[in-house]
């Protein structure tokens, strides 16, 4: 399976395509990355050098993917922090090159937009875009509690809130929602939950709350929840064993004290997690 994954990239720890592109390696998947930015870090800690590339050098990069008469034996596009809205026009034409060779070639959508503690920590403009053209444009999304507010303006306290946010939005053109880091009333303090909705219904899976606050977590579990609906065809199957395997993930920092999530060192909780949270038709 190849997989063409145009998010950001840093030097040092795991955001964007270096937290998303191992995880899918370990599957077994043939990752094609195209890097949005080129960071030293990621913009969590406040500082940060590198530079933000420009959708010329995607459309480019994209060209050259093109000459190669491989566009065809893509199965997927991947995108997660676009850097800029010129940036995500870019994505869309890369989306729209491989859907013209693989009609049946799916385009995953991480609308990364900002989260609760942080609020929105992309440029300007780019809210506007995931909302108006990348959102209708995918076939799957992933977006945390915080973008799914945004992006379908439902302030979500209920798990009644957060069925018709999934629906807003799969009403907006993409088939699956997964929703992560839900916190509703019925949330007990000490679990996160997780929500997909696709055709065949809807899915709950709630883990335990670690004390732990890393960014990262997302993009690893965008990756992993697209390489499953890709081979499984199941948002059910898919969302259980996302979530199982960035828990196993988490738990590992959390026990190591890391400030960075352990995707090399935790590595065999995306092939085998430690532990198996089961999806709950919701
Ligand atoms: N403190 C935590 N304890 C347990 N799981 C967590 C924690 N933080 C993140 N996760 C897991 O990682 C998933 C994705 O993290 P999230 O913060 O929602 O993504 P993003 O980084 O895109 O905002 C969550 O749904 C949850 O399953
Ligand atoms: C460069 C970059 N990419 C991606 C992300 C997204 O990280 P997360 O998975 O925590 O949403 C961040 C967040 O700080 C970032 O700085
Ligand atoms: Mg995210």
């Amino acid at each position: 399976m190849n997989i063409l994954s145009i998010q950001s990239h840093v030097a040092y720890g795991h955001v964007g395509n270096a937290s998303a592109v191992f995880p899918m390696q370990r599957l077994g998947v043939d990752v094609w990355p195209i890097h949005t930015v080129q960071f030293s870090n990621h913009t969590g800690y406040g500082s940060w050098k590198g530079r933000v590339f420009d959708g010329g050098m995607i459309d480019e990069v994209m060209e050259g993917i093109a000459e190669r008469g491989v566009l065809a034996s893509c199965d997927g596009v991947l995108s997660g922090y676009m850097g800029s809205a010129d940036i995500g026009h870019a994505i869309l034409s890369a989306v729209e090159r491989v859907r013209a060779a693989n009609p049946k070639a799916l385009y995953c959508c991480d609308p990364v937009i900002g989260d609760v503690g942080r609020g929105v920590f992309v440029r300007p403009g780019i809210p506007e875009f995931m909302r108006e053209q990348a959102v209708p444009a995918a076939d799957i999304v992933t977006p945390n509690q915080f973008e799914l507010e945004l992006l379908t303006d439902i302030e979500i306290k209920t798990i009644a809130d957060a069925h018709r946010a999934l629906e807003t939005l799969r009403d907006a053109g993409p088939k699956v929602v997964m929703v992560t880091s839900l916190d509703t009333e019925e949330t007990p303090a000490d679990s996160i939950d997780l929500m997909a909705a696709d055709a065949k219904g809807s899915w709950r899976v709630r883990t335990p709350k670690l004390d732990v606050s890393v960014n990262g977590a997302g993009d690893a579990i965008g990756a992993l929840f697209f390489t499953h609906y890709l081979r499984e065809e199941s948002a059910a199957a898919a969302l259980s064993k996302a979530a199982s395997s960035v828990y196993g993930l988490l738990k590992r920092t959390k026990e190591a004290g890391s400030r960075e999530i352990l995707t090399v060192a935790a590595q065999d909780e995306f092939v085998a997690p430690s532990q198996i949270f089961a999806p709950e038709a919701i």
